[in-house]
């Protein structure tokens, strides 16, 4: 089984490791230097301070065009709209998105293929060019967006068993509600430079999220507030002395996913009858330091 991973960060990596086991992987990435890399020492993956590595191929992408069985895209959710045109020429003919947020949705579905999105509730963080630590041990939640769920069967068998992967009828829902503790942690953690936990034992900082909260729930229409509010609460202290993502992308002088989060929430029908002043303040704001 062939399958091909676009874009070697962290969740790419971290998937080129587990699938690498079972499959024939090839890493495509953006520098001849990460690919050499790659190809000579293979994926090291450190867990709880372990290191074990997996061989995989790895190849510059664009100098060929990937005709894996599969293709797993793991680049950050602003790099899709670029890469839509070579996913649609491509000979792979089963796609599959990892990125957060909901913006690609309208995107990935140009493409006129079997596509698949993978809701990925691991912890990863790249080391290096061919190295991953895998910092947050989850499951992947998967959906079929386009074609049929036995178009993937023989991607979900090359999972290992320690690598969970389950299946999700009703993905849509699985992805929304990621995006509201995404649309809460992540932009608040960003402008006042704190750790998720800080979001909830900061009497202040809690209030703030409270009231994001409701806007957020108000544009995606979403019932059953509470059991959201509870969700939101747990990831920040599961997560307490983490960064968030958004976070190490702000300080890191990255462009954010903050366009996939909230940029969606604002395109939303709902957007035009509730008012979410603290939605739009923080879009606007996560945009300003990104310049
Ligand atoms: N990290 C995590 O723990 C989690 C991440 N996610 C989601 O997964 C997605 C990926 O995140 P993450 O892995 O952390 O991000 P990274 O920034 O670590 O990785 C993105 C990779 O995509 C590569 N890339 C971008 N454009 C291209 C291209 N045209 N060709 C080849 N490679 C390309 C980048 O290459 P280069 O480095 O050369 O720019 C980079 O290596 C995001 O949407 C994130 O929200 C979801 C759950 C957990
Ligand atoms: C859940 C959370 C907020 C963990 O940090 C995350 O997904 C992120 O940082 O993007």
């Amino acid at each position: 089984m062939k399958i091909g991973i676009v874009g070697a960060g962290a969740v790419g990596l971290l998937f080129g490791f587990y699938l690498g086991k079972h499959a024939e992987v090839t890493m495509y990435t953006r520098t001849s230097t990460q690919a050499d890399s790659i190809q000579e020492r293979g994926i090291v993956c450190y867990t709880s301070g372990k290191a074990k590595a997996t061989a995989v191929k790895a190849k510059v992408l664009g100098e060929e065009l990937p005709a894996d069985e599969f293709l797993l895209v793991a680049t950050k959710q602003y790099h899709i709209t670029d890469l839509i045109p070579l996913l649609s020429e491509c000979e792979s003919k089963r796609i599959i998105f990892v990125q957060n947020g909901m913006g690609h949705l309208n995107a990935m579905q140009t493409i006129q293929k079997s596509i698949a999105v993978a809701i990925v509730e691991h912890g990863a963080k790249k080391v290096s060019g061919n190295e991953v630590e895998h910092t947050g041990q989850g499951v992947t939640k998967f959906g079929v967006v386009q074609g049929d769920s036995m178009d993937f069967t023989s991607f979900l068998a090359c999972f290992p068993p320690t690598f969970t992967v389950l299946e999700e009828p009703d993905w849509k829902q699985v992805m929304q509600h990621k995006l509201i503790v995404n649309a809460c942690i992540n932009p608040l953690t960003a402008l006042y430079r704190v750790s998720n936990g800080a979001l909830i034992y900061n009497a202040y900082f809690y209030q703030t999220m409270r009231q994001l909260f409701t806007e957020v729930i108000q544009l995606l229409d979403v019932q059953e507030s509470e059991f959201h509010w509870k969700r939101v609460c747990e990831v920040c202290v599961q997560t307490a002395s983490n960064r968030s993502s958004m976070l190490t992308d702000v300080t890191s002088n990255r462009p954010t996913e903050i366009d996939a989060i909230l940029g969606y929430l604002l395109q939303l029908p709902k957007a035009h009858e509730v008012k979410a002043p603290l939605v739009s303040f923080l879009h606007k704001s996560i945009k300003g330091l990104e310049m």
